[in-house]
Order: C-alpha cells, then sequence, then structure tokens
C-alpha cells in the first residue's frame, strides 16, 4: 500500500477521455505573465467576467500537533482561507516549515484540522467521520501527486498494476475494464500505454512522475494537490511536467493546488498564489499581481530572493531585511503580526495586534494581505524599478 491508496481509489466512472497527449514543445513560462486563467479564474483583480462557484473552499482552517513530551500544542496552521475552482491552478508558498504540505494534508483529510471548515462542493469533508470519510476517499474526488513519484508507485508492481491500483481496490469494473481505464489514464499524461507493463524502475524521471499523475487522474478526481510536483526533475522534465498539468486542468476542468519553493515554475501556471509565512496566509490573489507588485513585505522578501521573479518595481532583499538583531525574535514580537520579528518595516501595531486579511485590489476579497502597512511600507524604501513592468519568468529549455 502506498501513500495515495487513501485517496486513490477509483470512482466507478465511464473510462478516461480520449487521449490528447499534451505538446510540451513550448516553455510554460510566458513572458510577461502566468498562462491565462480559465475562463473562470480571472487573472487580475479588474477582471469583469463572474467567477465560476469554488470547488474547494477552505475557511478559517487550524491544525496543530502535540508536543513530543506533553504540554501547549504547537500550532502549525491558523485561520488558513484558500479558494480553488475548477480549472484553476493555485500556487501556495511559502518558506520550509511554514505549513504547505500540512495545508495539503488536511484538505485531503490525512491530518485532522482542530478547526474550520474544507468544502469540497459546499461539503464539508473536514467532518467527516467514520464510514462517511472512507467512502469518502475510496471516491477519489481528491488526489496528492508528491515530488517523488515512488512515493505513489510500488516499484515492485508494474506501472499498469500500480495506476490501476486503487481502482482494484475499490473493484471498479472488471478486469479488462480497469486495464482499459489504466490506458486511457497512461495516454492522458502522455505516456504510451505500453509501459504498464515495465516496473517504475525502467522509466525515466519524467516519464515517472507522469505515470504517478496518470495514477491520480484515472480515479478521475476534481482535485489535485501536487506537492513540489517538479522539484526532482530537470529543467526540460520540469516543463514538460508542469505543461501538462496545465493541459489536464484544462481538459479536465481539475482544480489543482501546487506546492513549490520554485516561484518561477508557478508563475508559468499558477493562476493565483497564497502566501504562508508560519502557518498563516500573508498574502494571496491573482499571480501576475501579486509577483508583479506584491504588497506585503514578506511576499516581496521572497520574490527578492527568486531571482527569475522580476516584478514591476523590484526591491533587493537587502531593502526588505530587518535590521534589528536576531534576538529581538522573541517577547515583544509575540503577540502581533506572525512576520513582524523579521520585518523591517514592524511598528508597535505589529507587534501587539495581528493584522486582519484585508483587500488589496478589486474585486475585493481577489486579492487580501495581512499586513498593517500594506499601503505605505514600500514608501520606506529606496525602489530599485527593473526595466520590466511585469512578472516574467525565465524560459527553460523544452528541449
Ligand atoms: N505530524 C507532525 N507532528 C508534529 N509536527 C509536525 C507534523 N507535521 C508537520 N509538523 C510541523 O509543522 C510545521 C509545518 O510543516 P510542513 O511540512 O507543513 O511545512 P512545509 O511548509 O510543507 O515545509 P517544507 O517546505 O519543508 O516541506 C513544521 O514545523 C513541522 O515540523
Amino acid at each position: 500500500m502506498t501513500d495515495t491508496d487513501l485517496d486513490a481509489a477509483g470512482r466507478a466512472a465511464s473510462a478516461a477521455t480520449p487521449p490528447t497527449p499534451p505538446t510540451p514543445s513550448t516553455s510554460p513560462t510566458p513572458s510577461t505573465s502566468p498562462i491565462p486563467s480559465t475562463p473562470s479564474a480571472p487573472s487580475t483583480p479588474s477582471a469583469s467576467s463572474t467567477p465560476s462557484a469554488p470547488l474547494l473552499h477552505v475557511e478559517e482552517l487550524g491544525v496543530s500537533f502535540a508536543r513530543p513530551g506533553g504540554g501547549r500544542r504547537i500550532r502549525v496552521l491558523d485561520d488558513v482561507e484558500l479558494t480553488v475552482r475548477p480549472g484553476e491552478i493555485v500556487g501556495v508558498v511559502g518558506e520550509t516549515g511554514s505549513g504547505k504540505t500540512t495545508l495539503a494534508r488536511a484538505i485531503a483529510g490525512l491530518t485532522t484540522p482542530d478547526g474550520g471548515r474544507v468544502l469540497l462542493d459546499d461539503r464539508d469533508i473536514a467532518r467527516l467521520r467514520g464510514r462517511a470519510r472512507r467512502r469518502f476517499r475510496r471516491g477519489g474526488a481528491i488526489q496528492f501527486v508528491f515530488q517523488d513519484p515512488l512515493r505513489s508507485l510500488d516499484p515492485e508492481l508494474t506501472v499498469g498494476a500500480s495506476v490501476g491500483e486503487g481502482l482494484a481496490i475499490a473493484g471498479v469494473g472488471s478486469r479488462a475494464q480497469r486495464a482499459e481505464r489504466v490506458a486511457g489514464a497512461l495516454r492522458q499524461v502522455g505516456l504510451d500505454p505500453a509501459v504498464a507493463d515495465r516496473l517504475p524502475a525502467q522509466l525515466s524521471g519524467g516519464q515517472r512522475q507522469r505515470a504517478s499523475i496518470a495514477r491520480a487522474v484515472v480515479a478521475d478526481p476534481r482535485l489535485l494537490l501536487c506537492d513540489e510536483p517538479v522539484s526532482a526533475l530537470d529543467a526540460s522534465n520540469r516543463n514538460h511536467i508542469l505543461l501538462l498539468l496545465d493541459e489536464l486542468r484544462r481538459r479536465l476542468a481539475l482544480g489543482i493546488v501546487v506546492i513549490s519553493h520554485d516561484l518561477s515554475s508557478l508563475a508559468g501556471i499558477a493562476d493565483r498564489v497564497v502566501v504562508l509565512y508560519r502557518g498563516r496566509v500573508v498574502e494571496a490573489g491573482p499571480i501576475a499581481d501579486v509577483f508583479t507588485r506584491p504588497r506585503h513585505p514578506y511576499t516581496a522578501l521572497l520574490i527578492a530572493s527568486a531571482p527569475d521573479i522580476h516584478g514591476r518595481d523590484r526591491l533587493a532583499a537587502a531593502q526588505l531585511r530587518s535590521q534589528r538583531p536576531d534576538d529581538d525574535a522573541t517577547a515583544r514580537w509575540a503577540g502581533g503580526c506572525v512576520f513582524a520579528h523579521r520585518c523591517r518595516f514592524a511598528t508597535d501595531v505589529c507587534a501587539q495586534t495581528p493584522p486582519s486579511q484585508d483587500a488589496a485590489g478589486r474585486p475585493a476579497g481577489d486579492w487580501t494581505v495581512a499586513c498593517h502597512h500594506t499601503d505605505t511600507w514600500r514608501n520606506q524604501t529606496a525602489a530599485t524599478a527593473t526595466p520590466t513592468t511585469a512578472v516574467t519568468a525565465r524560459k527553460e529549455s523544452s528541449a
């Protein structure tokens, strides 16, 4: 049994859509903005089209873990909000330990939240227990794709057996029907169905990641949770997998959450981005806007540390880093903004009061920032504008 067994059991639905192998011949990193949003997912706050109903809506999600020796629990996620619409790709970024994987696990029901709601099609799946929870998982509506494909592909099983394992566990169809569905899923991800007879070790890294995505899509999911799906791949394969995700969300109207440290990869495919810092959302909005002119100092710092992202009035990390000593991190800042102890622009209010999520653009709620000084901190920097006026990300070879 592998990590996705909980989720991978397939729904008794029809075989996968006829294959249209992706055409990974161009870079997923356009020159001026992320790949255009689906019609249901406007990429700018001023877009006038009405967004479709959310597929996933996470509200006030909190997760904490027990300390090994007892005592107060460790709060890992606090009041997290996240919305994903059908056909939309939402990136989740933040430094190591910020809670990205915990968020994905809580959405999938692999970690039990302390509070909040995880609404999938308006149904609170965080509250499912017992049989209802098992039935939901067997349904396969939410699927994981991991950084290491061997977390979902058993090295001892053929690719076909791994991809079809969830269907077999759920008793979906006859053996021949399952084989047909597996072949369809392999085609969906651009693999020759003949790879079904091979072992994972006989595939390249990129092919293995495609096979693990086939294992996810064979279940006919609504939502894919991709945890660093390309960070173990070389540049060429990275592009191909990003293009594949982009293709799948369009073709299957999948909602996709992509957790990544690589901001330029996200800039190539995501519609929206959520920035986590120590388990709190500090900024969320259309990726082209957020990466072009971040409204939170932490987002600006992340972007300053990503050489491939060039926003308007790009700031250098040195303009954003706190000049206070490191040992300023404790008591004074404990009750206020989660980023205050590292923030160059923090004041007394930041030390005392957690900022609320405020609208940073139009329409209200589309772009939110949790900062007491959203409108003023930038004035305190000597902004170094670059010639670029929008998000650009390095075009990697797709050869
Ligand atoms: N089962 C657990 N028990 C206790 N603490 C945990 C558990 N899982 C995660 N944590 C802690 O929660 C915090 C967030 O971890 P998480 O893996 O979600 O972060 P992340 O942003 O995904 O990090 P990375 O980018 O390194 O994968 C970390 O401090 C981690 O040690």
